[in-house]
């Protein structure tokens, strides 16, 4: 379970996130939607300690993710290129990953190896730095090894997006795959309102920092979705 609890983060005077409260159960599949500047990667940097919170707090599974690092040996997360190594190869940064997840060389191999058909034989046993390759390819890098080491739970900032449309679909398919695991709380958010209606069984519209929207994912979600941001 994923707590929140009256967070709110500030900038000077403006006020760019606000949600009193808010709880993920575990192996829920959750996706956070919301224009530009709503305030989904704030939440997501809050739940990752990249940034500290104005007031309030988030729990990560009995963990309170500002006082104490335990959190990091069951969460996997890509937010952006920021988290990859641009001068290692993709082979290198798995390892790299890998090790840090307590996985030795033939568990990352194999690992690895589900992913052919994702990576498009275009990133592996290409000797290409990280740095080098497109933005497309480096995000399916950090996608996979945010899924590294069994977490518990995975976040992901706008996967779908600079994705081809055969890798979307392949992803999504990924994304199904790891939430059909009942264990494992997956985080998404994204502009994709079909894609997140259809890997995500709740979703989270935020408005200026504000939860607008909690919707148990129905029939009717994507075209209540549509509706909403049509105004
Ligand atoms: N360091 C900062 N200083 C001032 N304002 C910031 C800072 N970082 C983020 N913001 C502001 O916080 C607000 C929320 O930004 P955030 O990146 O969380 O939105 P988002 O929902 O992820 O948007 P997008 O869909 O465009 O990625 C925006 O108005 C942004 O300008």
């Amino acid at each position: 379970m994923i707590q929140t609890t009256q967070l709110s983060k500030k900038y000077g005077s403006a006020e760019v996130l606000n949600i009193n409260e808010l709880e993920i159960p575990t192996g829920q599949s959750f996706g956070l939607v919301g224009n530009n500047g709503a305030g989904k990667t704030t939440y997501f940097n809050i739940l990752l300690d990249l940034i500290r919170p104005t007031t309030g707090a988030i729990v990560n599974h009995d963990i309170q993710v500002n006082t104490s690092e335990d959190w990091k040996a069951f969460t996997g997360s890509f937010i952006d290129e920021s988290f990859l190594i641009g001068y290692l190869t993709a082979e290198e940064y798995f390892e790299f990953v890998g090790d840090l997840r307590g996985m030795n060389k033939a568990d990352v191999t194999k690992f690895i190896n589900q992913f052919d058909e994702f990576f498009n034989q275009e990133i592996i046993g290409k000797k290409k730095y990280l740095r080098d390759l497109s933005k497309g390819n480096q995000k399916k890098v950090g996608i996979v090894a945010a899924m590294m080491g069994n977490p518990q739970v995975v976040i992901l900032d706008e996967p779908f997006a600079n994705l081809d449309p055969t890798t979307q679909i392949r992803l999504k398919k990924i994304i199904k795959e790891l939430t059909e695991n009942r264990e494992i709380t997956v985080l998404i958010s994204s502009h994709d309102l079909t894609h997140v209606t259809e890997v995500c069984e709740r979703i989270v519209v935020l408005d200026k920092g504000k939860v607008v929207k909690d919707i148990v994912t129905s029939a009717e979600t994507l075209q209540e979705l549509e509706s909403y941001f049509a105004v």
